[in-house]
This record gives structure tokens, sequence and C-alpha cells, in this order.
């Protein structure tokens, strides 16, 4: 089914009444159910099944080109899939919604309005009857929270990339969405900037239970913010392979990961996916337990083996 900014809202249990057998993902928050994306006779990818729980933060891992901006686009609306379909909080995805607010790798700030201004803007936008006064208050408050009380009146061209990305990070949580979608939201940024905005975002994640969906390449960045990790096998034909339950505790800060118990299981567990294990997945003979409908959930911070004892 392609889902066009033409075709109405569809309530999920009208296609349970069509007899589509229920998936595991038809009872989560944000429901992903059976979506591919073609190009002519190209598949990108196809059967992508999976479920967001409310105030769950899920990550997508795969290499480059197997279709994880396509997806990401397709949550956020901005384009249909060639089959299947997304429902959240019971409704289907037709178009792009304040409910769902997208940070990109750039920041999309308007140049001639200040950091107040960019947020205040998307929430007039989000709540019509919102006076002036309330949209500046509420910007000044999410600016804040994202430590850029000192820059309220700067505009995008006075601020660094690191501030200009946390301007948009404070307007997509004022808006209060549904979900958050990010593409490498700190990709841009340098290594020291990044860090310390991956941490603010992990405390951030942590206090506010946002439910969010984020594409990165990093694989550090993916453990500290997720709950959940899905690895997703090399294109054509892409497909979620093996979905990764995070064990590790928050607060996760970068300084503290590294020394958290089953970390670097979790860690070499995603990489060994990526270096071999992503190419080498096939669904016509997938591993055993494979379905696409019900991939495998493993736990490496808490499956693996314990350490050798050190020698007395
Ligand atoms: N209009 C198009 N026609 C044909 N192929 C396309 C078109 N748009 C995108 N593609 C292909 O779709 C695939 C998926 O693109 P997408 O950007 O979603 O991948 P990605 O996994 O996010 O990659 P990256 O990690 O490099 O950002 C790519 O191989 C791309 O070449």
């Amino acid at each position: 089914m392609n889902a066009t900014a033409a075709s109405p809202p569809r309530a999920v249990d009208a296609e349970a009444q069509a007899g589509r057998p229920a998936a595991r993902a038809r009872h989560a928050y944000v429901s992903v159910e059976g979506i591919a994306r073609r190009y002519g006779a190209t598949t990108i990818f196809e059967d992508v099944w999976f479920g967001i729980e409310r105030g769950e933060f899920v990550c997508l891992v795969g290499h480059s080109g197997c279709g994880k901006t396509t997806i990401l686009n397709i949550l956020a609306g901005l384009e249909g899939p060639t089959e299947g379909a997304v429902i959240v909080d019971g409704a289907e995805i037709t178009g792009p919604s304040l409910d769902r607010a997208v940070i990109f790798q750039g920041h999309a700030l308007m140049p001639w309005m200040t950091a107040t201004g960019n947020v205040a803007f998307a929430l007039s936008c989000r709540h019509r009857g919102w006076s002036r006064a309330q949209c500046e208050a509420a910007a000044r408050e999410a600016l804040k929270r994202v430590g850029l009380g000192h820059a309220l009146d700067r505009r995008p061209a006075e601020l660094s990339g690191g501030m200009k990305q946390r301007v948009g990070i404070a307007r997509a949580l004022a808006l209060e969405p549904k979900m958050m979608l990010m593409d490498e939201p700190f990709s841009a940024l340098d290594a020291l900037t990044r860090g310390s905005l991956q941490d603010e975002v992990s405390r951030l994640v942590t206090e506010t239970r946002q439910t969010a969906f984020m594409i990165t390449h990093d694989v550090d960045e993916a453990i500290l913010l997720a709950d959940r990790i899905l690895l997703m096998s090399n294109g054509p034909g892409a497909r979620i392979a093996e979905v990764v339950v995070n064990t590790l505790p928050r607060p996760r800060t970068r300084a503290n990961l590294h020394h958290m118990p089953g970390y670097h299981a979790l860690r070499d567990h995603v990489l060994d996916f990526l270096i071999s294990r992503s190419a080498a997945f096939d669904a016509a003979a997938p591993p055993a337990g494979w379905a696409p409908r019900a991939v495998p959930e493993v736990r490496p911070a808490i499956e693996s083996p314990p350490p050798p004892l050190a020698a007395e």
C-alpha cells in the first residue's frame, strides 16, 4: 500500500477487520508494517516490520545505501512506502505532521530569525491559539534546557554548528511531538561538540522519555542513546536482520559507558554485524529463527559469557 499525502488516515482496526494477520509491531505505539521501497526493478529494502513503544529510543544502524534515510522519511511522512504502512498512535501516516519532529544533519534554521524566533515560530504553528508572548516564553525555556540561555537572541550566523544543532533539538523537544526523528544529527559536528551534545541528548532522553527514532553510523552513539538497536542488512533487498536490546542502565554518559559491564560485548556484537553478518545476511536463506515479522532480539550485554577469572 502506498501512503500518499492524499490518502485518508486509516484506523488500525480496519486493517484487522480486513483479515490481515496481526504482527507483533501492531501493538506498539509506532508500528511499521511490511514497508518496502522499490525504484523500478530495484528493491532497496522490503518486508520491514518493527515497532517502537511509547517512550522508547530506537536506533537504526546499517551500511550506506541500505535505505535508512528512506525509512526515516517514511516515518516522517515526507515520502510514502512502495508497499506497507506505518501506524502511529492508531492512525496511518499519510503526510508530514508536527506530531513527528525531524532533526536533520543540517539544522534547517531560518537565518533571519533569532534562536528564540526559530523555536517560537514552530510553536506558533503547533499551537495556533498561543499568543506570541506565550510562544516566545516556551521557546526560551526550551533553549535554556539545551544550554542556550546565553544565546537566545542570536541569529544562526552568530551561532556555532553545535549551537545551531542545539536550537534544532530545542525546537523539536518544544513541540512535544509524538515521536522525534533524527537522521545522523551529530555527524556534521566536530568530535568535542558531538560528544557533549550526545551526552545532553542522553540526559534529555532519560528525563523526558521522548519516543525517538535515530539513524547513526556511530556504534557508541547508538549504545549511549538507544533502548534497542535495529541492525539492517546490506542492500539491495535490505531487511531488519536483528534487534539488539540495550540492557545497559541509564543514566549513561560517554564517560561511564565503557566501564559498564556488558558494554564491550554489546559493542563487539554490533561491530561484528556491520563487518561481516550484514553482508552475509540472505532473506531467502535466513539464519535460524529469523522471520520478517519476528526478527530475533538479542541481549549481548547480558548474554555474553563472563570474562575469564584473573590468574591467582
Ligand atoms: N530516486 C531514486 N532512484 C533510484 N534510487 C534511489 C533514488 N533515491 C534513492 N535511491 C537509492 O536508494 C538507496 C537508499 O538510500 P538511503 O539514502 O535511504 O540510504 P541510507 O542507508 O540512508 O544511506 P546513507 O547511510 O549513505 O545515508 C540508495 O542506494 C540510493 O541510491
